[in-house]
């Protein structure tokens, strides 16, 4: 069950087309929802299937610290998926962000965070970290920053000097190195506090 608080809809407020690489290069359903903030990426040569060939990327600098976009069109996950991001620490704490956000790869070294006060989805938002954000950089977050124990982990590809290797979710992490990363969301250290 969803915890109590936890206003979410079943459904999208708005009708999303997922980005693939075909729709978005001649196709004619797909409509980027940030155009104004952020695009998504394809590496063709790396194959449409292969779920790292997509990125986000931004399309103007950002400032330190500065909201790139509030979470506006999410919904509550059927399940725990590789799309979904936990809000909280019930087993139904999981949304979908039904938005070009998706495509937000991890990273170990991210240029974002994603901050959910809980029980207020009205002020769930990205924002950059302390160094800002260029156009031309893509978007990553960390994902155990809202992950505690990842529906499917991944050998990462970051490609930073300080890359952790194996990503499984905030349980198989400590909280120094967790911190140490990225901002770190309230759900995830009460779960670090029970463990
Ligand atoms: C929500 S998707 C992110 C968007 C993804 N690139 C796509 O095309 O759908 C999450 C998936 O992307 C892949 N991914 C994201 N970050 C990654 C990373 N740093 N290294 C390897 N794979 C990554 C993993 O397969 C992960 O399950």
């Amino acid at each position: 069950m969803p915890t109590a608080l936890s206003p979410l809809p079943l459904n999208p407020p708005q009708a999303w087309t997922k980005p693939t690489y075909s729709n978005t290069h001649g196709g004619k359903t797909y409509r980027p929802t940030h155009p104004e903030l952020f695009k998504v990426e394809f590496t063709p040569s790396l194959g449409n299937e292969e779920e790292y060939s997509s990125r986000l990327v931004a399309v103007r600098d950002f400032e330190p610290n500065e909201r790139i976009t509030k979470l506006t069109n999410i919904s509550l996950a059927p399940e725990k998926a590789y799309s979904s991001v936990q809000f909280g620490s019930g087993q139904r704490d999981h949304l979908e962000l039904n938005s070009d956000l998706l495509f937000m790869n991890h990273s170990c070294s991210p240029t974002a965070e994603i901050h959910l006060i809980p029980n207020h989805p009205d002020q769930w938002e990205v924002r950059t970290t302390s160094k800002g954000l260029k156009k031309g950089e893509g978007i990553t977050f960390f994902y155990p920053s809202t992950e505690w124990d990842m529906a499917q982990g991944f050998e990462c590809a970051c490609g930073s000097e300080n890359c952790l290797g194996q990503i499984r979710g905030a349980k198989y992490i400590p909280l120094a190195e967790l911190e140490s990363r990225s901002y770190v969301n309230e759900h995830i250290r009460r779960l670090k506090d029970g463990q």
